[in-house]
Parts: C-alpha cells; structure tokens; sequence
C-alpha cells in the first residue's frame, strides 16, 4: 500500500502522512493485489456478513484486503459502520420514473451520514501513525463523523465550522462527542485551504477527503451494494456532489471492482449538485465530452465558486478539492453530472422521507437529480439505478420545519398538525 500522485505518479509511502504532491497532485492509495480476485474474495467477503464481534462485522472492513491490508487489527478504530440498508419503495422509484432505484440510506452509520465509512479509515491510519490530534473542516457531517471515532480511540478532535449556513443539529452532535470546535468566518473551501497550509506545522492529522485513506474506507459503499445485489450492478449510480469525496471513492470502488472480476462493465455514473454550488457541473459541461486528460490538473478549465449557496448546507462548497479524481470517474464510467435546485431537492426529500427512509437536503439531491435526468431522456425508464442517501433526516431539522411551514411551528401546528381533544374525540 503506497499514496500515489494522480498527476505526476510520484509515490509516497503511507508511513509518513501527506494530503498533496509537492506538484500540488492529489494522492491516491494503490494496492498490490496479487493472489487477489472476485472469485477468491466473494466467498470470503460472504462468510463475514455473520461476523459478530470482530472487525469484519463492519462493512468497512468486511473487505479490509481491499482498504488497508496493512493496518494491523489492533489500530482499527471502529464502531460496525455500513452494513446500511438498501431500500426500493414504490413512491421513490415513481418518483424518479424509472423501473427499478435502490437507495443506499448511508443514514443508517452510527453518526448518521456515509462520512463514518470514510473515517473509520482516516482515524484507524492516525492511530496506526501515532497522531494523537486529529482535524477537519466541516458543515458538520465529517466533523461529527471525526469527533465520534476520535473519543472511540481516546483522540483529540479539532474542527474548523463555518459560521453561517450549517445545521446547527450537526455542531451539537460534533460538540457532545467532545471535540474542540472553532467557528470561523468563510466557508469549507476557507477552512480546507487553511488546512492544506497549516496542518503539518499545526501537528494536526487531517481527516478530510484530501485524505486517501478517506476515500479507501468510503468506497466500501460501493463495494456494499454490489454485494447487497448478488455482484450485479445497476445501470447507474446517483451521487450528490458537494467536495466530491463520494465520487472519488466511487470512482476508486468501481476500478476495484472491475478489475478484480466482480463486475464485467462500469455503471454509469451521475454526480448531481445544487444550482448555488455547481462549479463542477460547470466545469464538465464546459468540456462538453473531452475525457479526462490523465488527471493533469493543471491545464483543466476548473473555476471555482466564490460564494456558493444552497440550502442544502452540506453541498455548499465552491471549490471541491477532489474535482481531478471525479472527473476521471465521471470519464471512466461515460457518467454525466446536473444540477438541481433547492426547491427540487427539498420535494425530493419530502418524496424520501414519506417513503420513510428518510434524509437530510444534501442526500436528496440523488432523487432529484435521477428524476430530471430521466425526464431529460438523458436516463431512459427502463433503466435501473442506485442513489446514495448521504445523511440522516434528523441532520437539519430545520429544513423540516422550513419545508412544512416557513420555518414558524405555529403555523405548521395550524396548517399540517391537527389539535384534537381526547376527551370528545370520537374517531380520528
Ligand atoms: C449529507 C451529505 N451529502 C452529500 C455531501 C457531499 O458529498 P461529497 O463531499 O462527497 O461530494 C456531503 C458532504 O460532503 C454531506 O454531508
Ligand atoms: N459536507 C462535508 C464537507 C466536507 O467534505 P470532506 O469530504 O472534505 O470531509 C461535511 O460534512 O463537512
């Protein structure tokens, strides 16, 4: 296992922790895996679905060959993240207009966003490095994700949250799990770049997605719904876009799988993101077809968004750091990416949620993103596809109570909720 550049291929080894080339590149993890293949992992990867109490009860590291072989048991931190559920219901799939959808309610992880199966990864590699404080940049999901495996491991937490535009909910729960939370003025891409600058003088492990180990453990989600449905895939893949973390970790999940002979073709793969923070839709339809030129980022159009701004907090990002590697997923798998807007992803989510799934804005995208592009004719509706529920309905009940009733409980116990009195209720 060695951390190589995707742009000028220089290797690192994962012994002595960094985040970027010194050509400015973002590094990826590759593996040696001779003697490895689908035939000799399946079978392996099936008997662990009834591990109880060790490691391989996680659906992380069921496919610890795949993620870090070298991490010794003992560093692991974990709290039996993934095993998630993956739900098909009438109202989503009409929703979406197609013939099958599965959705992958990454809500389901014990901090309640598709962070946990990244940072069990990232906090595992600090621990197994002897890195004692840990840090982030958050809206709030990787920042309660790091802060809860951080007090499982006995570890400092530090972590850098907006100010404006986050769920609240989120900050709570990152500051119960007894992190060391700073407010500061900006957004993510402030805080990632001052991290990117500052971190190693700091001592800080950053368990962010410029983070490879992050990107190894989160895309055992993918690896999950292959193995939910028997090792065949959909058509497509829907994720929400926001730093692109998920794309990457798809993008790497999907070669796996390929290459090691659990899939015979790549789905295709639709990144969707918020209208107020599409600076990589942007970029991709720019393009207008050209693949991905061997990840050379510096002669990619990539603009960023000074101020972005959408509803759906967790997408609200102008710079996503990972764009090279998505855009080499989205070249790899013939994906597409689109945008919606914050009225369709809070629909969408009010379509989730009465399924009862469930999940926060920044998930909904997926369904929102799936539905135009099948009205688009872009996905036809006889093809089948899965969506990544990225985050929990309970992340920002605030947008519950702005979608029911303008943010105001009277009116949503005037207009929504009815007052009966028991006493004289007759029926209900
Ligand atoms: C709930 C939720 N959905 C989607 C995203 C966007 O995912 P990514 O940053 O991997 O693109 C995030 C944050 O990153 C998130 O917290
Ligand atoms: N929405 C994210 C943004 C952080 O992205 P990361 O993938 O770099 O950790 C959050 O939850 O903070």
């Amino acid at each position: 296992m060695n951390a190589v550049c995707i742009q000028c291929q220089s290797l690192f080894a994962i012994e002595s922790m960094r985040y970027l080339c010194d050509c400015g590149g973002l590094l990826e993890i590759t593996h040696n895996y001779d003697g490895l293949d689908a035939e000799y992992l399946k079978p392996l990867f099936a008997s662990r679905l009834s591990e109880r109490n060790s490691i391989y009860a996680s659906g992380v590291w069921r496919y610890k060959e795949l993620i870090a072989p070298e991490i010794p048991d003992h560093a692991i931190v974990s709290k039996n993240e993934g095993n998630t559920g993956l739900y098909e219901t009438i109202q989503t799939t009409q929703y979406a207009g197609i013939r099958r959808l599965w959705l992958k309610a990454q809500s389901e992880n014990p901090s309640g966003s598709f962070k946990d199966n990244g940072m069990t990864a990232a906090v595992s590699h600090a621990r197994y490095l002897g890195c004692s404080r840990l840090a982030c940049t958050s809206t709030g999901n990787t920042s309660s994700s790091l802060s809860m495996y951080a007090a499982i491991a006995g570890l400092d937490a530090v972590v850098l949250v907006p100010n404006s535009d986050i769920s609240p909910n989120k900050v709570l729960q990152t500051l119960a799990y007894g992190a060391d939370v700073c407010s500061f003025s900006g957004t993510y891409d402030d805080g990632i770049r001052f991290l990117e600058e500052h971190a190693n003088r700091l001592g800080l492990y950053v368990c962010n997605s410029i983070n490879p180990m992050r990107i190894e453990g989160q895309k055992s989600i993918i690896f999950e719904i292959a193995q939910d449905l028997g090792w065949v895939l959909p058509d497509w893949i829907i994720v929400p876009g926001g730093a692109l973390s998920n794309a990457s970790a798809l993008g790497k999940g999907l070669q796996d799988l390929y290459t090691l002979g659990f899939i015979e073709k790549l789905p295709q793969v639709a990144v969707v993101q918020a209208e107020g923070a599409q600076s990589f839709h942007r970029m991709i339809e720019a393009a207008s077809g050209n693949k991905c030129p061997a990840a050379g980022a510096a002669s990619m159009p990539f603009v960023p968004e000074p101020n972005p701004q959408t509803r759906a907090s967790a997408l609200n990002i102008g710079s996503p750091p990972s764009w090279p590697k998505a855009w080499r997923m989205l070249s790899q798998t013939n994906g597409v990416s689109v945008t919606v807007s914050d009225a369709e992803i809070l629909e969408a989510k009010a379509v989730i949620d009465r399924s009862g799934i469930g999940c926060e804005p920044a998930s909904a995208a997926a369904l929102a993103g799936l539905r135009k592009l099948v009205s688009q004719g872009v996905i036809h509706r006889e093809q089948t596809a899965a969506g990544i529920l990225t985050g929990h309905l309970l992340k920002d009940t605030e947008a519950i109570k702005e979608y029911h009733q303008d943010g105001r409980w009277g009116d949503l116990l005037r207009n929504e909720v009815r007052t009966i009195h028991l006493q004289t209720a007759g029926s209900i």
